[in-house]
């Protein structure tokens, strides 16, 4: 199988706040995304995953290392980046409707009417919202809400879709069902998408690769590939033998990385890896 060209190069990168003397969140973390990838990023808590999604966002300038969207320097916001927040409440407009909120960062880009409305009534027929273009998010329950975020994130065709903690508000239920729609427009729009989160089940439910940070500052422990194939079911992937292999595998590497330091910790990154790979491959 050839290679996905590269859309995300994140090289070196770095970000210390408060100046030289300050607090140093993430340290020369170095991957790539390919185009069409769902990439998953897992962490402990605090360990530095919003700074890192706020670097590659344009949202702060890197104190170190640079980062790469289809090759361009990110400078500022990119106009092809979208973001979809886990605060829907507050990431949506409450006096506007549905279809209104979709069709916002459209009209920010200078997109006409027509091909507004047309865009907005694709994603939002994509995300099971027909019905509900014309109500407004406080009539909306909170699994809703999330759709049209997504829908809004979606409407701008973006290069790269950035999620943070998406589905973490919303009930177990729900839940699975986000991640069964993420999975469905993902593969409708060919996004790539990279996507942090604290559960490790639902970072190898929905992820090509899964990228396991360590705590801060945060560098990159293992890079997985996900061997799950793109056909995923709620239930029974879950409980595949592959599957159950690889929530051991990153639990293992998330309390390794988050613990004392112990004799395990001297194997290196690399070798971790290389080991993971081989046993996932090994269960195909
Ligand atoms: N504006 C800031 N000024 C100083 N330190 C900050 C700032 N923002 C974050 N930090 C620190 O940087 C580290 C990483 O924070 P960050 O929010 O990126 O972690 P996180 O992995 O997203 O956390 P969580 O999993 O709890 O959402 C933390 O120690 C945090 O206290």
């Amino acid at each position: 199988m050839t290679e996905p060209k590269t859309m995300l190069d994140v090289s070196g990168l770095g970000h210390r706040y408060g100046g030289p003397n300050g607090h140093l969140a993430i340290d020369d973390l170095n991957f790539q995304v390919g185009t069409g990838e769902l990439a998953c990023i897992v962490g402990p808590s605090g360990c530095g995953k919003s700074t890192l999604l706020r670097s590659i966002s344009g949202l702060h300038r890197p104190t170190s290392g640079e980062v790469r969207l289809h090759g361009d320097l990110v400078r500022g916001v990119p106009s092809d980046l979208a973001v979809v927040f886990q605060d829907y409440s507050r990431s949506l407009f409450p006096w506007l409707s549905v279809r209104s909120n979709v069709e916002f960062p459209l009209r920010a880009r200078g997109v006409g009417k027509a091909e507004r409305r047309e865009r907005a009534d694709e994603v939002l027929e994509w995300v099971g919202l027909t019905g509900a273009a014309r109500k407004y998010p406080w009539q909306l329950s909170g699994g809703m809400q999330q759709r049209v975020s997504i829908a809004r994130a979606l409407a701008c065709r973006p290069a790269l879709l950035l999620m943070d903690e998406p589905f973490a508000s919303v009930d177990a239920q729900t839940r699975f069902e986000l991640e069964d729609l993420l999975l469905r427009v993902r593969t409708q729009f060919e996004s790539t998408v990279l996507l942090v989160t604290h559960d490790i089940d639902e970072s190898i439910y929905l992820g090509d690769r899964v990228f396991v940070l360590s705590k801060s500052p945060a560098s990159i422990v293992a890079d997985l590939e996900i061997p799950l194939g793109d056909e995923r079911d709620q239930i029974t992937t879950r409980e595949s033998e592959s599957f159950v292999h690889l929530r051991s595998e990153v639990a293992r590497l998330l309390r390794v990385r988050t613990a004392p330091a112990t004799p395990a910790d001297e194997q290196s990154a690399d070798e971790r890896s290389a080991d993971s790979r081989e046993k996932a491959n090994a269960h195909r």
